[in-house]
């Protein structure tokens, strides 16, 4: 298990100078765009479709330059946070910033690009007609790298849309966000659907660009290890709130998993996000534990480490889990 200091994660600084000259012919489109300090904020946002509230009390402020994750189980509000931020829906309350912009829904962000799970193409389109479609519904376009990026997916500017298989749409999809010179990339789950051969090359693609102009990214996944390499920010949503957030490192270093005999279990109270106990073992990830100071809630006999992103997010998904069905509980009693 590695302690946080041995995580580095691919988009951040060690890769940022890997294409110089490319780096430098883009610097045209940083224009108009503070790229330091806060790259989306929100203040008390919320968005209810009828009697749901997907989305309730959210105050997030994700920094600029990060590669952030979105998690969350079905349901959690993540498609709606990303719409809100993309401005194609209104919030019920509250406010939503990009790079000190408030969002005005309906209004174009040439500093934004979204690509919904959907990856809207028309299949009747070729790829040359549908860069065409790009350069001319976009206020930012950049031709010449929509055109090295459909020629670095082995793709033809001939090839038919509706003819390519999943894992090809999909980087004809992310080449028309991309080749918008985005600030801030929004990828509603991007790798849903791909092999993994396909879902490494949308990654690399877009941590290639992260790294040459430091462009922002907010993708969502529900698939942990997936985003563990590629992500340094994390934004945990359960039932339309924000349950964590912050950069992972400090996450896990916020906490610890502690393994020991569960007759000793009851030391730890107060710190247990939660516990799962087989036979007279108890696992448990503990909150606001960082190195000894675990040691002075668990004995000698309790084993304490650094925990994996996997850990950390499945121990808050099961507490609510456990809330719930707690909640669910009293109901039946006072009923
Ligand atoms: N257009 C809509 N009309 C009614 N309810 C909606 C609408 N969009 C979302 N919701 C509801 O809002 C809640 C949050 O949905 P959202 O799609 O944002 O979640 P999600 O985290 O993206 O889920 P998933 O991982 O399944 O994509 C859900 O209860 C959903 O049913």
């Amino acid at each position: 298990m590695g302690g946080p200091g041995s995580r580095r994660r691919v988009a951040t600084g060690r890769h940022r100078g890997a294409d110089q000259s490319r780096a430098g012919r883009r610097r045209k489109w940083d224009v108009m765009t503070d790229r330091e300090g806060v790259a989306l904020e929100t203040a008390g946002l919320a968005r209810r479709f009828r009697r749901t509230w997907a989305l309730r009390d959210c105050d997030l402020r994700i920094p600029a330059g990060v590669t952030c994750a979105l998690v969350g189980p079905n349901g959690a509000g993540k498609s709606t946070l990303m719409m809100l931020a993309a401005g194609l829906i209104a919030p019920t309350a509250g406010s939503i910033r990009i790079f000190g912009r408030t969002v005005e829904p309906g209004r174009p962000q040439p500093d934004l690009a979204f690509l919904s799970q959907q990856r809207p193409l028309f299949p009747h389109f070729s790829i040359a007609e549908t860069l065409r479609f790009g350069r001319t519904t976009n206020l930012r376009w950049d031709q010449e790298y929509a055109q090295e990026l459909i020629a670095q997916a082995g793709l033809g500017l001939d090839d038919r849309v509706g003819r390519l298989s999943v894992g090809q749409r999909a980087r004809v999809a992310l080449t028309l966000v991309l080749a918008r010179r985005p600030a801030l990339l929004v990828l509603d789950e991007p790798f849903a659907a791909l092999d993994p051969l396909a879902r490494s090359h949308v990654m690399t693609t877009v941590l290639r660009e992260a790294a040459a102009t430091g462009m922002t990214t907010v993708l969502s996944s529900h698939v942990i290890s997936e985003i563990d390499d590629l992500c340094d920010h994390l934004v945990l949503l359960t039932g339309g709130r924000v349950r964590l957030s912050g950069p992972i490192d400090e996450l896990l270093d916020r906490h610890r998993v502690v393994t020991g005999p569960s007759a000793e279990q009851d030391a730890l109270r107060g710190r247990v996000v939660h516990a799962t106990t087989v036979g007279r073992q108890t696992t448990a990830l503990l909150a606001g534990a960082a190195g000894e100071d675990a040691r002075s809630v668990a004995s000698d006999r309790w084993g304490i480490g650094v925990p994996t992103l996997d850990e950390v997010v499945l121990a808050y998904l099961r507490q609510d889990e456990d809330n719930a069905q707690r909640d669910r509980d009293d109901w039946e009693v006072r009923a």
